[in-house]
């Protein structure tokens, strides 16, 4: 494609993000499902295109404003990205040629505020903190709160575009192998700084269409979410519930902490996640993993009460954590959307708690960067819940590979600007055992 065929195509899809009805990754992957024609090369520039106007939306729309634009067009927001990210204005302008598959040319009112930015940077000191920070307004004293002055670091780092990580999928090799055979398909990978299974790669490639990634030898995840998988510390021989599995990502880590042998089951309410997780077993080589799809009353559940050693919640949240990925979601997100899930979260917690066998754990996670969603999730539950106990990750036999400062902690929470992960939250709680609750009711 040509620059001026990118930028049109550009303009289209972002004309169809901006409804910011969907996530941005599912618009995009339905727009160049219909566009075929788009090779690799050019949908990679294009999205890259569209995901760095995201992450600085908030600041566009604020240099809009100040040129009287209140509701800004998709062609607006790419050209005036263009100019403010410092290309010069006549290359844009010409880009706008009005020929063969380019978009239409400015007009002299576009041409007048585009204009206007010449000279300017995305980033002014007198723009409001929240158009700054590129964070919904009701947010920030959220943030500031759990952040305090943290608050810019954290932010700054959730406008980064996030490192591509994969875990390397035990069963079928070691990240040795899987790094030699990454070097012979000329791809410059390291080990992750975290994660035993972990691997990051350099620069964006598509990993999917590698050898080692259609051999299921590999899996894409970040590393905090193979974190959680390691946390939950799911062995060979136990019974496993991963009760939002969704397409299965943390199932698949544990499927292969526990060597495929004992049982998992994986759980939603979603019937198409949960379909999507089954060409990711088959290809992972897991065959110790059932899927259960969980309906309103659901009868199944009612008679698992207290029959796993694990239970995993990785909960329905924000997914504040995943900024870096979903840039869109900071626009799609509303205080209602936070409340709501705040019920979800504590039901869903207490229905997934009965599962769990005397002795047995309870995880929940939730890529979430709110202490709302997080740690006061867990106290209320504690609260509620005496025979539950908080493991601190000191306590936990995989938590020792991990820096000493995040074992300290009573839960494990990683941030892009601490960790260079997604933002992630888990805490471990363990249920009493049979003995431990007639010793208590003895005392
Ligand atoms: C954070 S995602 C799970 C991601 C998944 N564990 C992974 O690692 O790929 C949360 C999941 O919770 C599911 N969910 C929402 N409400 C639920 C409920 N009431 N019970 C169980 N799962 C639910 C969603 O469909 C979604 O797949």
């Amino acid at each position: 494609m040509t620059p001026a065929a990118r930028l049109a195509a550009s303009i289209e899809l972002l004309s169809e993000v901006m409804s910011f009805q969907r996530p941005a990754d599912a618009v995009a992957n339905n727009f160049f499902r219909d566009r075929r024609y788009i090779g690799g090369g050019d949908r990679r520039a294009i999205s890259a295109r569209i995901w760095d106007i995201l992450r600085h939306w908030k600041k566009l729309e604020w240099w809009l404003a100040q040129m009287n634009v209140q509701v800004p067009s998709s062609r607006l927001m790419c050209a005036g990205w263009a100019v403010l990210s410092g290309q010069p204005f006549e290359h844009v302008q010409a880009l706008f040629s009005g020929g063969r598959y380019a978009p239409d040319a400015l007009t002299n009112k576009e041409k007048m505020i585009l204009a206007g930015l010449v000279g300017r940077t995305l980033e002014v000191a007198s723009m409001p903190r929240a158009v700054r920070l590129e964070m919904p307004e009701w947010l920030m004293p959220l943030l500031e709160e759990r952040f305090g002055k943290e608050l810019e670091k954290e932010a700054k780092a959730l406008l980064q575009p996030a490192s591509l990580d994969i875990r390397v999928n035990l069963l079928k090799t070691s990240c040795e192998k899987a790094l030699a055979a990454l070097a012979e398909e000329k791809i410059m990978a390291e080990k992750s700084p975290l994660s035993p299974w972990g691997i990051r790669i350099d620069g964006r490639i598509s990993i999917t269409s590698s050898a080692l990634f259609r051999s299921g030898d590999i899996e894409i995840q970040d590393e905090g979410s193979q974190l959680i998988a390691l946390l939950a510390e799911a062995q060979p021989g136990q019974r496993v519930m991963d009760y939002c599995a969704g397409a299965g990502g943390k199932t698949l880590g544990m499927a292969m902490a526990m060597q495929n042998q004992g049982h998992i089951v994986a759980c939603d309410v979603s019937s198409h996640r949960l379909e999507a997780a089954v060409k990711r077993l088959r290809r992972a080589g897991v065959h110790n993993v059932e899927r259960h799809l969980l309906v309103e009353g659901d009868k199944w559940l009612k008679r698992q009460k207290a029959r796993f050693d694990r239970v995993l919640v990785d909960a329905p949240c924000t997914g504040t954590g995943t900024w870096r990925r979903n840039p869109d979601g900071r626009l799609r997100l509303t205080q209602t959307d936070l409340d709501e899930l705040k019920v979800k979260q504590r039901n869903i917690l207490q229905t997934a708690s009965r599962l769990v066998k005397p002795g047995g754990r309870l995880i929940y996670a939730t890529c979430s960067l709110l202490s709302q969603e997080n740690q006061a999730q867990v106290e209320a539950f504690l609260q509620a819940n005496p025979d539950f106990q908080q493991l601190w990750l000191k306590e936990i036999d995989s938590a020792q590979i991990l820096p000493e400062a995040m074992r300290q902690k009573p839960f494990l929470e990683l941030t892009p600007a601490s960790y260079g992960t997604d933002g992630f939250f888990c805490s471990v709680l363990q249920r009493q055992t049979m003995e431990q609750k007639d010793s208590q009711q003895t005392e």
